[in-house]
């Protein structure tokens, strides 16, 4: 959560500089709850580059988590380009505009599977000229194996850092219980399938209760986007079955990719562990916010909300507004509301919108609402899904809904008794999503869709709060833009104990 070292967030021109080619910035903060993370770079496109990894909280000496299990596996989820990350940011930033396109491969720690298939046996031949993969001498490329014992429970961590895809993941004939979902408990429900989006990161159960005689496949599929990516595998391997035998059985079939009813399904699932801290019953503050796809000067292509789209500053938002700088960046804010007679349900009539800061200056220790509201792409029957996420706070997610959100109707439709805590929660298209979070944690947080090119092309929001009361930010935080250049006098010196 980045209690007290809002400096320690990651996100480059937001809370500390990128950090230059040979340089280094260390990383110090209070790992305060246990649970499922994950840390990735947070300039341009660099989880499609690949820099991500894992981060697993255990719960403190002498506590205990709130279920049992035998062991456990961390599968950390991913999407892979041929195409190198310049090209893909120039393309993105360019006109024409050239779009990244579907990803090779998802990859599952690391690992994925080109032009060959671990399930070739199963493949149709007559559509599919795809055959078995070769690991020999390309032992690297070989999946990672979750290796079993029979009749035993494990946990399976599973994060997305994907740049692009939303995923299902599936084991085939082993329900899945979640228990877990952005390190808050969840009350616990089964599963044989589960939507994972960018961003996200879960705890499930499973038991090893089937034949053991058999391998099984463990499955990632490309969802919310037509596909043009091959279904990810690994192996659910039982003990003393060969890592190598070849599953018997198919592997999991997806959801089609855009059956969104049974994401809703898996979504309307999630609920707070029972003794969970219910959300405040009020809001100081409610900010809507219209998400559109938009032109810039009539050629480039954005995405905006309530008509603004996020351009960073060279100068960090953290430091310049902690030393009170002017005219590093548009200090007004973006509307709280968007014209309510827009129609989300087709493309915009106006497509021109306008860069940003995107700063919502937010009340020390207020209550806020956010109701997220997708509606159509500049395309003519496009609505896509955007996981948001949310920096420095958890958010409870109070519901979703079809359509435009309208407090009259909708007001009353919201969980306000057991919403689950989360920081990442999405929109489905042509839909609405209400947040409530507490805004108690001072410093510069970003918050945005997770999916990476659509940050890139502007499709985030900052929230500023309480900065007077953020402690001395490290110079290695402040070494670009006019921060830079101010007397180090103002600025005390490093964190480092
Ligand atoms: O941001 C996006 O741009 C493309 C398309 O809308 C324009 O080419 C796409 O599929 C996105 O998600």
């Amino acid at each position: 959560m980045q209690l007290g070292t809002p400096w320690a967030d990651g996100t480059a021109s937001i809370s500390q500089c990128a950090i230059n080619p040979g340089d280094h910035f260390v990383y110090r903060f209070k790992v305060d709850k246990p649970g499922t993370y994950f840390y990735h770079g947070h300039l341009g496109m660099q989880r499609s580059a690949g820099l991500y990894g894992s981060l697993i909280v255990d719960v403190a000496d002498g506590q205990r988590e709130p279920f049992r299990y035998d062991g456990e596996f961390s599968l950390l989820l991913s999407d892979w380009w041929h195409q190198g990350v310049h090209e893909q940011e120039v393309g993105l930033s360019s006109s024409p505009f050239r779009w990244i396109g579907e990803a090779q491969s998802v990859l599952i720690n690391g690992r994925g599977q080109y032009n060959c298939s671990l399930a070739a046996q199963f493949s149709n031949s007559s559509s599919s000229s795809t055959g078995q993969c070769e690991f020999t001498g390309r032992e690297q490329c070989a999946p990672e194996i979750l290796t079993v014992e029979p009749n035993k429970t494990y946990r399976l961590r599973i994060a997305s850092s994907t740049s692009l895809q939303s995923l299902s993941l599936a084991i085939k004939n082993h329900a899945m219980v979640v228990v877990e979902a952005d390190g808050n408990y969840v009350q616990p429900f089964s599963v044989d399938d589960m939507d994972i989006y960018s961003g996200d990161s879960y705890s499930v159960l499973f038991k090893t209760d089937q034949d053991p005689t058999m391998n099984y496949y463990i499955s990632a599929s490309v969802r919310g986007r037509k596909p043009n990516t091959t279904q990810a595998l690994t192996i659910l391997n039982y003990k003393p079955n060969s890592a190598s035998d070849p599953p018997k059985l198919s592997p999991p079939v997806a959801p089609a990719w855009n059956d969104y009813a049974h994401s809703k399904a898996f979504t309307s699932k999630i609920f707070a562990r029972v003794g969970s801290p219910a959300p405040p019953t009020s809001f100081d503050r409610r900010i809507v916010m219209l998400n559109t796809q938009n032109n810039i000067d009539g050629a480039y292509i954005k995405w905006a909300i309530n008509n603004v789209s996020l351009i960073l500053p060279p100068t960090p938002y953290l430091g310049a507004i902690k030393y009170k700088l002017k005219n590093v960046f548009d200090a007004a804010n973006p509307p709280d509301d968007y014209d309510r007679e827009y129609d989300v349900m087709n493309p915009p009539v106006n497509r021109n919108t306008t860069l940003g800061s995107g700063v919502y200056n937010i009340e020390l220790g207020s209550t806020v609402d956010i109701i997220l509201q997708n509606a159509n792409a500049l395309a003519a029957n496009v609505s896509e899904i955007h996981p948001w996420h949310l920096h420095g706070h958890d958010f409870w997610v109070l519901g979703y809904g079809e359509g435009k959100f309208n407090e009259k109707e909708h007001e009353r439709s919201l969980n306000f008794k057991n919403p689950p805590l989360r920081n990442t929660a999405v929109i489905f298209p042509y839909g609405w999503t209400a947040l409530r979070f507490v805004a108690d944690n001072p410093g510069v947080w970003a918050f945005h869709c997770h999916i990476e090119p659509h940050l890139h092309m502007g499709m985030g929001v900052v929230f500023a709060l309480g900065v007077h009361r953020v402690g001395n930010i490290p110079r290695e935080a402040l070494a670009c833009g006019v921060t830079a250049k101010m007397p180090m006098s103002n600025v005390t010196a490093t964190n480092r104990g």
